[in-house]
């Protein structure tokens, strides 16, 4: 049995609320030696979710603040365990003393994330949706948090369950075969295992497609600022991020190192990478710039080809826009929009890229900007929100739950024994339970013996 954890569940700064959070066996016992309730009754008496006013006390027994307590009896709570909530004044002290008088009645610091850990382990969230809680912390844009938010009720592990249930299905199948060793697959059992198995792979080729926008939506999309000296990349940066994150002055060649930022462009979370500006040069500071811009340019997944509009467009200019086309979308972005403008070239590009203007002194254009990025980057597609794959531990898991589903078909075609078919598939049916949490054992366990009489 597990111990009785706490924690001060909001940020240690003063504000309106701060709650007190504990869970474990002897959580309601604990809140309620600390809280005197107004009515004169026991915590521990009252009804869950119930919000109870009262005083809390320190742990010298006096009165620190007003508060309002509830409690929730496992298992019909957060983590599952019983568990109380102390809805204190947001004072900072407060919280610590209340804190320290729990500690004195035998409860630990919770560590990080060790709410949402017991709720996993008691079977209130699947691994994906415990991930999803954190996904939401997290969220910059609104559409990360209804990403994090389908998620966390459930509709990735659902979209994965399908898939893993056709993988439990097909273990039947194999285990049927099982039973007549020495005899090949017969034809139409091969039929069903070919189908089974062609429709997993489906689905899980349309769930790694998911995850180039998840990833988008959680890490941002790497997007680098690239352009001759002086274009105003660094003005853009920090128009981007909103402060003065990279030197900014009228002498070209002044960014010598990339610098990178987060920020949100529209409904764009962007990793931003400002650049030294791109030019032959002498000097030997700068000419390592000049390589890291390129490295930057080939990572990007989105660039921004700055150019100075107010002076001639240039050969340099030209090439440099071929040069990012041919590495990620890119858009042509004419700066310093507020000065006299020069004459526009005329660009004989197929495709086209999307062109901007703007200005960091006026702020114009900056909202068009948004636009032509979210028109590259869309919210929508590639999957419903909540169903989406976002991080690297998924995408792997689901890219090797593909490759085992597929080594499978290989080895139905070239009709080798059933338990070597039986091995593939139990290695994506662990892949694919890395995703939730599932396990395969008992899930296969289960739906072996439900096919047995109740009694036997
Ligand atoms: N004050 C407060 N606000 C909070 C939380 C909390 O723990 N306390 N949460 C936590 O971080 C989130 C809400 N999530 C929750 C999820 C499940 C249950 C819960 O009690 N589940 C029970 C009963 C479900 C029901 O009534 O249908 C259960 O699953 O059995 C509570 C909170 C966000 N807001
Ligand atoms: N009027 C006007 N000036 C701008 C604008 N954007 C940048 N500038 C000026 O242009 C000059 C160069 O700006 P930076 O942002 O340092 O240019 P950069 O592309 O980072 O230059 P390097 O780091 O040298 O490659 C500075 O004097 C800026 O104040 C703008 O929108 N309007
Ligand atoms: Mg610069």
């Amino acid at each position: 049995m597990s111990d009785t954890i706490a924690a001060i569940a909001t940020p240690p700064v003063p504000s309106a609320i701060g709650i007190l959070r504990l869970s474990g066996p002897e959580a309601i016992a604990a809140a309620g030696a600390v809280f005197r309730a107004a009515s004169g009754r026991p915590l521990e008496e009252y009804p869950s979710r119930r919000l109870v006013y009262g005083t809390l006390l320190g742990p010298d027994g006096a009165a620190i603040d007003q508060v309002l307590a509830t409690i929730s009896r496992g298992p019909e709570s957060y983590t599952g365990e019983d568990t109380a909530e102390l809805q204190c004044h947001g004072s900072p002290m407060v919280l610590a003393l209340g804190l320290e008088a729990l500690f004195a009645r035998g409860v630990r610091q919770a560590g990080p994330g060790e709410f949402t850990r017991r709720a996993f382990l008691n079977g209130k969230l699947d691994l994906a949706q415990a991930e999803a809680v954190a996904d939401l912390l997290d969220a910059e844009t609104p559409a990360a948090v209804h990403q994090a938010a389908g998620q966390l009720s459930g509709a990735l592990s659902r979209r994965v369950g399908a898939i893993y249930d056709v993988l439990v299905d097909l273990m039947a199948h194999f285990h049927a075969v099982l039973d007549y060793p020495d005899e090949d697959i017969d034809p139409f059992r091969a039929e069903t295992i070919r189908t089974g198995l062609e429709r997993a792979q489906e689905g899980l080729n349309d769930l790694l497609r998911t995850y180039e926008r998840g990833r988008y939506l959680t890490g941002g999309v790497p997007c680098a600022l690239i352009g001759r000296p002086n274009a105003g990349k660094s003005s853009l940066l920090n128009a981007l991020v909103g402060y003065e994150r990279a030197i900014v002055t009228d002498v070209p060649g002044t960014t010598r190192d990339t610098v990178e930022a987060r920020c949100r462009l529209g409904n764009v979370t962007l990793r931003v990478i400002d650049t030294a500006g791109i030019r032959e040069t002498a000097d030997e500071v700068e000419r390592i710039g000049v390589e890291r811009s390129r490295a930057a340019l080939e990572q990007a997944e989105l660039v921004l080809l700055l150019c100075d509009g107010s002076v001639p467009f240039t050969a340099e200019d030209a090439a440099l826009l071929e040069e990012a086309m041919t590495h990620a979308p890119t858009i042509l972005v004419w700066t310093k929009g507020d000065l006299p403008a020069a004459p526009i070239p005329v660009l004989d590009l197929d495709p086209m890229p999307p062109v901007v203007e703007v200005s960091v002194k006026t702020g114009q254009g900056l909202d068009g900007l948004a636009k032509a990025v979210e028109a590259l980057f869309p919210a929508t597609g590639q999957g419903a929100a909540g169903e989406l794959l976002t991080n690297a531990r998924q995408a792997q898991a689901a890219q090797r739950a593909l490759e085992a589903v597929e080594r499978a078909g290989q080895a139905l075609e070239l009709g080798v024994t059933p338990d070597a078919l039986l091995t593939d598939v139990e290695q994506a049916m662990a892949a694919l339970g890395e995703l939730t949490g599932a396990n395969l054992r008992e899930d296969v366990t289960a739906r072996i013996f439900q096919r047995f009489c109740v009694g036997k």
